[in-house]
């Protein structure tokens, strides 16, 4: 390994060995995936072979059953960020699009332009005072798509962010993504299209099968 390589490790969030077991059943066994800032790790595999159970593990959400994961240190609110398959599962149904847009800025207690974000995003500035019930799955991501960038994590786990969305929805979430690995995030991004993954990747974990590549 180089000595640029090494230094990107470490600020990188470096797992390995890891194991993932629910009772008698062992869903995946040594894995190693690296998650190095300005780069996108993605996962793929068929339907339970463990992606978002290793999604989970790697950001600090679940324990593996052997195996660790190092992170560098993190300030609690732009550490990590999540982005999930289905929006209104993390969307709160009673608050308007532009509250939770704003949410990690209120957290920090800082300001932040609602209306710019929402223009970089692609959603109508005229959409901010509705509800998630109001609008459509495509929208609601690209809120959730504004809080990550209101939020500037350092790292962004993804969990199929684009499989409920229209292709035209689909390629602008990716777009933005690609946005805030530019400005230097690290990603982990599972996926059921290998197209998008092996475009964007420069790792790839292969669950269900083996470690395929890094570039
Ligand atoms: N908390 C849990 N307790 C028991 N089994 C679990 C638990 N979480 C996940 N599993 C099982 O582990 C396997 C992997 O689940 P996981 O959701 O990680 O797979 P996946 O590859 O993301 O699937 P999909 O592509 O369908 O979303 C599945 O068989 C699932 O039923």
């Amino acid at each position: 390994m180089s000595a640029p390589e090494k230094a990107a490790l470490t600020e990188a969030i470096v797992a390995s060995g890891l194991e993932a077991r629910f009772g008698a059943r062992t869903i995946f066994s040594g894995i190693d995936v690296n998650v190095v800032p300005g780069r996108i790790s993605g996962v793929v595999g068929p339907s339970g072979s463990g992606k978002t159970t290793l999604l989970r593990i790697v950001a600090g959400l679940a324990k593996p059953t052997a195996g660790q994961v190092d992170r560098p240190a993190l300030q609690p609110a732009g550490g990590i960020g999540m982005l999930a398959q289905n929006p209104r599962q993390v969307c709160n149904p009673r608050w308007t699009l532009r509250r939770l847009v704003a949410e990690p800025a209120t957290i920090g207690r800082r300001s932040c332009d609602v209306e710019s974000i929402a223009e970089r995003v692609g959603l109508e500035v005229s959409l901010l005072d509705r509800f998630p019930g109001q609008v459509s799955d495509g929208q609601l991501q690209r809120v959730c798509l504004g809080r990550l960038l209101v939020q500037a994590p350092r790292f962004v786990f993804c969990d199929e962010p684009t499989s409920m969305l229209d292709p035209v929805s689909a390629r602008a979430v990716v777009a933005i993504l690609q946005c805030l690995v530019d400005d230097g995030a690290g990603m982990m991004l599972v996926s059921h299209n290998r197209r998008l993954v092996e475009r964007r990747c420069a790792e790839i974990v292969e669950l269900g099968g083996s470690r395929v590549s890094g570039r």
